[in-house]
């Protein structure tokens, strides 16, 4: 592999003997790994588990299976998988990713809270906002806002907050040049230094934003001190923080001088480039005031919404009901009105209302576990290909007609119109492709 010019000697000083393996391990591939979601009801068994973590394991799997496609697993390499390993939030914890695009960290957090508490799932460029929104939505987490906001916007309607603060922080991103070989195309010497200034500018913002004992865990995926130890010593300098030791598993080494600290290198652990901190907060941070959400619905709406519940669910759902135009939504309770803020998701989505009736979306039928819904039809692979493509599905039987949350693999994939012996399609059509044979 052909290094930005600084990079080896840099690594030399700062690895010493070991550097000659730390660049010899650029030649191998980089390490494909993937997580399952233990929120989902049918799960797959897989083989080669990664060691010590709940839910990882090596190997790949494609963007078109069923397991992808229904959010039973979500592609990201060993070493990310530590960050929110390292984060454990409880559930009914009130959670920050800071910068979560495209949502590695984010999914691995809410299977964490299984549905109880919140995440805020941050993300300022618009774009990857999106695209975060959309993963979320696969992997069928429901009690999360995602916001496409500046950290500084973000830390004025948050303050003293939250419980566990997650920054997997824009950084050089050394730790992804074997698997994106032209992220080395923005490296120079002066780049980590310029990486850092706004790593403590973001970190102004997330102290602020942490409620009293709140957690703070730092992470990049870069090697580069300048962006790693020198930021936490920043940290601890001018905040009162203490560092929560890391258990190094894995081939996880300490920190340079701060052994607290978990840095991940190629030559030690299966894995691409990491670093992790986790921080409790020992500062007070008076806390803005919260007024509590509000439901907006007329009574049309309401009565909508609750004859589509009462029909399709075994139980009702929980939260806070809002519209958005003709859209209907649903908040975790405890989220605060966060009205000024520019927001990529509401919560839940739960469909749209159209002349007098509701229309389920396909973010609640891949939310909800098969057995919360009254009525279900199975799909299997044949027809799997077809419905991601957009075609329609014969069944084998006329059915009444009606809702019916399309299963694959025992996953919801959605929700569709049965009419006769016909299942509608209602992938979303952005979403779609074709599985060749
Ligand atoms: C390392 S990536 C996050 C990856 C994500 N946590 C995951 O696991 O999928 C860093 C993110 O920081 C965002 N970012 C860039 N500049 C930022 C800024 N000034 N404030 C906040 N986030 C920023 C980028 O858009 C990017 O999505």
């Amino acid at each position: 592999m052909q290094f930005p010019e600084g990079f080896v000697k840099k690594y030399e000083t700062i690895l010493g003997d070991e550097a000659r393996a730390f660049l010899a391990s650029f030649d191998d591939e980089a390490v494909s790994a993937f997580r399952i979601n233990p929120l989902r009801e049918s799960q797959v068994s897989f083989s080669d588990a990664i060691p010590n973590t709940p839910w990882g394991y090596y190997g790949k799997v494609s963007g078109k299976s069923q397991e992808h496609v229904t959010g039973l697993v979500y592609s990201q390499e060993p070493a990310a998988q530590m960050v929110a390993q390292v984060a454990q939030p409880k559930p009914g914890m009130k959670v920050l990713d800071l910068a979560a695009a495209p949502g590695g960290k984010s999914t691995q957090l809410v299977s964490y809270l299984a549905g109880d508490g919140l995440l805020v799932s941050n993300e300022i460029s618009s774009k990857r906002a999106k695209i975060l929104v959309e993963n979320m939505e696969r992997f069928g987490a429901t009690n999360v806002v995602v916001t496409n906001e500046s950290t500084d916007r973000l830390a004025k309607v948050f303050k003293g907050y939250f419980d566990l603060i997650v920054l997997d922080a824009p950084c050089s991103g050394e730790g992804m040049f074997r698997k994106q070989p032209d992220a080395m195309d923005y490296w120079s010497v002066d780049y980590p230094g310029q990486c850092a200034s706004l790593q403590r500018e973001i970190l102004e913002d997330a102290v602020n934003m942490l409620g009293e004992g709140g957690r703070l865990v730092y992470s990049t995926c870069t090697w580069a001190p300048e962006e790693n130890e020198e930021i936490i010593n920043w940290l601890l300098d001018t905040y009162d923080f203490e560092l929560i030791p890391i258990e190094h598993i894995n081939g996880m080494v300490p920190g340079i001088d701060l052994p607290e600290t978990a840095r991940m290198y190629p030559h030690h652990f299966k894995g691409e480039g990491q670093f992790v901190a986790h921080l409790k907060f020992k500062g007070q941070n008076k806390a803005g005031k919260f007024k509590p959400s509000k439901s907006n619905l007329s009574s049309e709406q309401i009565s909508l919404w609750q004859d589509f519940e009462k029909k399709h669910l075994k139980e009702k759902l929980t939260g806070v009901l809002q519209v958005f135009g003709d859209q209907l939504y649903l908040l975790p309770e405890v989220l605060p009105d966060i009205g000024k803020l520019k927001i990529a998701r509401n919560g839940l989505h739960l469909g749209t209302f159209k002349k007098k009736r509701f229309e389920p979306s396909f973010a609640l039928g891949l939310a909800l576990k098969p057995s919360q819904v009254k009525q279900g039809i199975e799909i299997h692979q044949e027809d799997f290909v077809k419905y991601v493509a957009g075609e329609t599905v014969q069944l084998a039987e006329t059915l009444p007609n009606g809702w019916y949350q399309v299963l694959v693999g025992g996953n919801g994939l959605g929700f569709a119109k049965v009419t006769g012996n016909t299942l509608k399609n209602y992938f979303p059509k952005g979403l779609r492709f074709k599985v060749k044979n």
